[in-house]
């Protein structure tokens, strides 16, 4: 077997704290930020599938997106920067087997090569981090099996596991629990026009979160030419090739969340280039929750500006949709003047960590008052203190406990190299941010 070689400089636990920047003085900032890592890594697994060389412009590079790329590459696909690292060039070719791919920490990673390692022509080895050895697979497992794909796991439904790829896959329906992961239903849908007969798939369990990330997975797949139908919780996807292509990446948008968190805890104005007039990312969302939590904001010659006065106001939002971007408003809420209760988030205790318990630990540590509910939050306000704030590998948290040290001084942020996974130059952008006044 061929082996990738395991990062480890992101389990870099014994870093220094580093001290999250506190300031009065008011922000007036304009932040790149860079792409997408959910569009990124839709459109190198395309890019992979399709029916010729294609180029990803403006792509993220970060540990989840190189990690995507490492994994493709192992399957046999040549992927190479053009003249900039964020420009990729993808060339498809047959898909080998008898690979081992490290998954990480990256649920994109691990949900969506599963089902394209079920094409290859031998067995794959999937393996991640600690931390992702219990994210939930189940699904994509059973899903596969259903579909006649040979796994081999202990039966626990987790990583490791091994994908014995023949080739080929037949396709045709199979059900689909999805309430734990949207990204169980992303994953097969992109793969789904390789199949034989293509792929129907229908969600079985009660909730279905994220249901932007599964519109994005269909907005793609139809970019690329492939035939999607969608009605209510079935998804079909016709066989067929996918169309080679050359396109740009937009931004991350949720990751402009907590420059823009910013501009609302001390006040004054960042803007945002590159926004789309309208995007599947639930980061499109934020407009209209931090207007609600007491900002102004426009969108403006594909700029957004945001402009805040230095009072959060709490929020009851539902957040079922759109919950990766729940770790920064729940710190946005801890600095709020009144209550906030953020509901339909069980599945983050999914994510890279509990993140309902790692949030509520961590802004209680702070002296906050958060207290987790059966499916979400309450966070209801109190004055903080500084303190050692943990981020348990999970880049949403450390960027959570940047915006409460921009009112709280002496917070001192654990490992805030996990940010890596998806926001490799954080520090220095939050820096930049306060310094470009
Ligand atoms: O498909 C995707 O790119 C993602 C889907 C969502 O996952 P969940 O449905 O597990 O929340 C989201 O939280 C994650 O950050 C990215
Ligand atoms: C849940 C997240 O990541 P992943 O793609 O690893 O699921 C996230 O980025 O908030």
């Amino acid at each position: 077997m061929t082996s990738q070689p395991v990062q480890t400089d992101h389990l870099a636990a014994d870093t220094p704290l580093w001290a999250a920047p506190s300031t009065a003085r008011a922000v007036d900032a304009t932040v790149e930020v860079p792409g997408s890592k959910s569009l990124t890594n839709r459109l190198l697994v395309l890019a992979a599938l399709a029916d010729g060389p294609g180029v990803l412009r403006g792509a993220l590079r970060s540990r989840d997106a190189d990690l995507m790329i490492a994994a493709l590459r192992a399957l046999g696909i040549e992927i190479t920067e053009g003249d900039e690292p964020s420009t990729l060039h993808v060339r498809p070719g047959r898909l080998h087997g008898d690979v081992s791919i490290d998954c990480g920490l990256a649920g994109t990673v691990m949900r969506f090569v599963p089902p394209i390692a079920a094409l290859a022509d031998g067995a794959v080895h999937l393996d991640g981090d600690e931390g992702a050895r219990v994210r939930p697979m189940g699904p994509v497992l059973d899903a596969l099996r259903g579909l006649e794909v040979g796994i081999d796991d202990d039966g626990r439904g987790l990583l490791p596991f091994t994908v014995a790829g023949t080739g080929h896959v037949t396709g045709g329906s199979v059900d689909v629990d999805a309430s734990g992961s949207s990204q169980f239903v992303s994953g097969l849908l992109l793969a789904g026009a390789r199949f034989d007969d293509g792929l129907t798939l229908r969600h079985v369990g009660d909730t279905l979160p994220s249901r932007p990330h599964i519109d994005m997975t269909v907005e793609t797949l139809r970019a690329a030419g492939v035939a999607v139908t969608v009605s209510d919780d079935e998804w079909r996807v016709e066989p067929g090739p996918i169309t080679a292509r050359d396109v740009r990446v937009e931004p991350d948008l949720s990751n402009a969340a907590p420059f823009l968190a910013a501009a609302l805890v001390v006040g004054g104005t960042v803007r945002i280039p590159g926004w789309p007039t309208s995007s599947t990312q639930p980061g499109a969302q934020l407009p209209e929750i931090l207007t609600r939590m007491g900002a102004t904001a426009s969108l403006e010659g594909g700029v957004l500006t945001v402009t805040g006065t230095g009072t959060v106001h709490g929020i009851d939002a539902d957040l079922h949709a759109v919950g990766e971007l729940a770790p920064n408003i729940a710190a946005l809420a801890a600095l709020a003047d009144s209550p906030s209760h953020l509901r339909g988030i069980s599945h983050l205790r999914g994510h890279e960590t509990d993140r309902l318990a790692a949030l509520e630990n961590e802004i209680n540590g702070l002296g906050g008052r958060c207290t987790q509910t059966e499916d979400g939050l309450v966070v209801e306000p109190a004055a903080l203190h500084g303190g050692t704030f943990r981020t348990y590998h999970d880049h949403r948290m450390a960027t959570s406990a940047a915006i409460l040290g921009l009112r709280v001084p002496g917070v001192e942020v654990e490992n805030v190299a996990t940010t890596a996974k998806t926001l490799p130059d954080f520090p220095q952008m939050w820096v930049d941010m306060l310094g470009s006044r």
